[in-house]
């Protein structure tokens, strides 16, 4: 039988102070098979997915129905195996990946046509924020921002010649609950200095100032000070990756994963060390994913 199959790569948000704004692409992936049935049916293929009992819990079930529902399209039933390398609640975008999955569901059965910019819209509007679903779409380095005006508008930056570290503990922590200690409001002076420290990060990453962007990447204001507390080891990774010659180390999204970025060519090197540091973690050299969600033609 002839389906078609879908790829969505895991992503880190915010890198440092670029809150709510930037994420990257990183290679490892959801994926769905997806063929005609009689009757819904999901096949989940790896531990690190959640369990349900009936299809219309389904988390990506329900986005698409309710992409569809908008658009007055009923969805064909289906039977949909998923896979996933991108283990839940750690800051590593599982539920961005399982969004964008659930529109290109909806967007493949129901031949919605959408473009990049309406999976965008409808994916931060479930995610309340642009970061990550951003990136599982586009693949790369993506800044991106909803406006005043309710536009939203992003950026792809040039390739990052640099090696992705990310240090993934053992536990859990949901977004919703590291979203709850950040302020509701910022003074004027620490918004424009944590601003101005974003656009320093930005501008020395597109430039290739490595150094520059990994200091000024520590110095976040918008939202680390606050969840460092619930990271465990926050201060030790940084200080063992920097003794290790990272250029900076950050939470990845809400956390509780932390993400370095360090020189081309080091990065297993410098995971394979940590690794040894901390043996309760997964360190993993990672590559940033340069396609964003891919979907091709599938046969069983
Ligand atoms: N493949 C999936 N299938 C179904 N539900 C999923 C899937 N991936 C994520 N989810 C849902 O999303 C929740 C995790 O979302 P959450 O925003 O807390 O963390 P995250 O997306 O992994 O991290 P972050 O947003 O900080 O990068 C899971 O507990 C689950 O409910
Ligand atoms: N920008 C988001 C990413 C997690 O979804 C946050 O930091 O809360």
């Amino acid at each position: 039988m002839v389906g078609f199959k879908l790829s969505l790569p895991a992503s880190s948000a915010n890198i440092g102070p670029g809150f709510d704004s930037a994420g990257i692409a990183l290679n490892r992936y959801l994926t769905l098979q997806v063929f005609e049935n009689d009757k819904w049916e999901f096949e989940h293929n790896s531990h690190l997915l959640p369990s349900f009992t009936d299809y219309k819990d389904h988390f990506i079930y329900q986005i698409a129905k309710r992409l569809a529902d908008r658009h007055n399209k009923s969805l064909p039933a289906c039977r949909v195996k998923i896979d996933s390398e991108i283990p839940l609640a750690r800051g590593l975008g599982s539920s961005a990946s399982a969004v964008i999955a659930g529109i290109e569901l909806a967007n493949q059965l129901c031949c919605l046509s959408l473009t990049p910019e309406d999976k965008l819209a409808f994916g931060t509007e479930i995610e309340g924020h642009p970061d990550n679903v951003a990136a599982v779409l586009f693949g790369g380095f993506v800044i991106t921002v909803k406006t005043p005006k309710n536009e939203i508008d992003y950026f792809q930056l040039p390739a990052l010649n640099l090696d992705i570290v990310v240090y993934i503990p053992t536990f859990e922590l949901k977004t919703e609950d590291a979203r709850k200690v950040l302020p509701k409001s910022y003074s004027r002076k620490e918004a424009a200095t944590a601003s101005g420290i974003s656009n320093l990060v930005m501008a020395s990453l597109i430039s290739g100032n490595f150094e520059l962007a990994g200091r000024m990447m520590e110095q976040d204001l918008f939202h680390e000070p606050y969840r460092a507390e619930l990271i465990p080891n926050y201060q030790f990774i940084k200080q063992a990756a920097k003794n290790a010659g990272a250029y900076g180390t950050v939470i990845s999204g809400a956390g509780p994963t932390m993400i370095s970025i360090v020189p081309k060519g080091t990065g297993e090197t410098t995971a394979n060390h940590i690794q040894s540091l901390l043996p309760d973690y997964q360190v993993e050299a990672l590559m940033v994913d340069t396609n964003g969600l891919q979907i091709k033609l599938a046969a069983e």
